[in-house]
């Protein structure tokens, strides 16, 4: 099988004025449709430049990056747009929405920007997620937890083959984290979404297939939690 979302060898090198750091050093990693992978890592380990290289937000120094059987590196910049929008979702760390939008309206906003083919409904989508009674509301009126849910059917609301993930619940407590991640999981599963989750919180590693270690851009099978 093809993975839904596959890096090789890539290696990205920042520049800083005279001096080059290096986020990500020689990083393979697959992921199968219907998986959720989370990464953890200390601060400054490349987990946020391994989102954003798989995202096709910046493109990586060296080696390749393939969404499905489409390889990044040989798109140009408009189609590479258009891909990410149709076929990448990005979940941030406190919802990331926007002041004025209505709960629904934030979830429809994917499908205002450009063709989407055969998107997901955004009032059903809502539901699912378990917000369709603030589906009027505001993101000033949502609890953490809520903004977060909404901006999990936003960034599903485009059927998108891959999901990336950035710190989910670094602002939620530890009952609305595990009703966070478990709906992520539950996503990736019954959708078939390659889901790839950056995650400092231990405590929802378990609703995870998989977990990975980021250490000095490095990736690694993280060993399994004591106790
Ligand atoms: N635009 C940039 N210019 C220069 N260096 C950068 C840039 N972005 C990231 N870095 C450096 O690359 C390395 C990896 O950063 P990255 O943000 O990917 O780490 P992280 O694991 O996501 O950290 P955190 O957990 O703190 O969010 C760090 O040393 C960081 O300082």
């Amino acid at each position: 099988m093809t993975a839904a979302l596959r890096l090789d060898e890539v290696t990205l090198v920042h520049s800083d004025g005279d001096e080059a750091v290096t986020a990500l050093d020689r990083v393979d990693l697959a992921v199968d449709a219907g998986e959720l992978v989370a990464v953890v890592g200390p601060s400054g380990a490349g987990k946020s430049s391994l989102l954003a290289v798989a995202g096709a937000l910046a493109p990586p120094t060296s080696g390749s990056v393939h969404l499905g059987d489409v390889a990044l590196g040989d798109l140009p910049p408009r189609a590479l747009t258009a891909l990410r929008r149709q076929h990448v979702g990005f979940v941030f760390q406190s919802g990331n929405l926007v002041p004025a939008l209505t709960s629904l309206d934030q979830v429809r906003l994917p499908l205002t920007f450009g063709r989407v083919a055969d998107p997901r409904d955004p009032a059903e989508l809502l539901a699912r997620v378990g917000m369709d009674h603030k589906a009027a509301s505001r993101p000033h009126q949502l609890s953490g937890g809520e903004r977060q849910r909404v901006g999990i059917a936003r960034a599903l609301v485009t059927r998108p083959k891959v999901l990336l993930v950035d710190e989910p619940t670094a602002a939620l407590d530890r009952q609305r984290s595990q009703e966070v991640v478990e709906l992520l999981a539950r996503e990736a599963h019954e959708h078939g979404v390659a889901a790839v989750m950056v995650t400092h919180d231990h405590d929802v590693l378990h609703h995870c297939d998989r977990v990975l270690e980021m250490v000095d851009g490095r990736l690694e099978v993280a060993a399994p939690a004591a106790g």
